[in-house]
């Protein structure tokens, strides 16, 4: 599978955690990445990310090493950046403007804050909102720009139960057209939409569905 739309780990040996000589690929859908807390699927993430480099081994989208795919990538992180005073609407239109190629309509964009009922939202400081609305920020974000490769770290913690459903669904749109990751400690929600599911800390590599 060397297409564009394959991400590829090739022994990939990172500095944190404890992936080692990892090799895997990711096709178009959903991918769970799950393990004990400190193994390192938030690094993982992060390396595919291009926020963390790898010691040794090479992470490739298609033929060509991610690296050279910056624009085709985002991580929805766990925690917003420290930016007290940045207005959270503010915060997703600088990411999405980040990704032109891909990033959705302004129809999009409404459909998923109002989705997440974070409408009101947009106009508070980063620093004044909770955890779970901050997180939902950064969701939102990342799925707006829309790149091929979209990264989730730990997306359903902190959130509701109704805007965990939604988020599946908003999910479940993008299983046929991009690649996404998803760290989590929580299997059970996405049985329906996950793909395959990675296992960091054993041999095997269980598939989901
Ligand atoms: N910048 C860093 N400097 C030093 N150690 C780090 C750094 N980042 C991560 N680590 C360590 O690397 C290990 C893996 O961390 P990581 O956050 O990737 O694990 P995780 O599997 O996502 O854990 P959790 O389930 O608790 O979120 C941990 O022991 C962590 O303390």
């Amino acid at each position: 599978m060397n297409s564009i739309e394959s991400l590829g780990l090739h022994e990939l040996t990172l500095p944190f955690g404890q992936v080692r000589a990892l090799t895997r690929t990711f096709g178009l859908g959903l991918h769970l990445v799950v393990g004990p807390n400190g193994i390192g699927k938030t690094s993982l993430l992060r390396a595919i990310a291009g926020a963390l480099s790898p010691m040794t081994g090479v992470i490739r989208l298609g033929d060509v090493p991610m690296k050279r795919h910056s624009d085709r990538v985002l991580l929805a992180p766990g925690a917003p950046p420290a930016i007290p005073w940045l207005r959270a609407g503010m915060l997703i239109d600088f990411v999405t403007s980040l990704y032109p190629s891909s990033r959705r309509s302004l129809e999009y964009r409404t459909h998923v804050l109002e989705q997440l009922h974070l409408s009101h939202a947009v106009d508070a400081p980063l620093g004044t909102l909770s955890a779970g609305m901050a997180k939902k920020i950064l969701l939102a974000a990342t799925l707006i720009a829309a790149p091929l490769v979209m990264l989730f770290d730990e997306p359903i913690n902190e959130i509701d139960a109704a805007s965990r459903d939604v988020l599946l669904t908003l999910l479940a749109d993008y299983q046929r057209d991009r690649i996404m990751l998803v760290s989590t400690h929580h299997v059970d929600p996405f049985r329906e939409v996950a793909t395959s599911m990675l296992t960091l800390g054993e041999t095997g590599v269980p598939s989901v569905s």
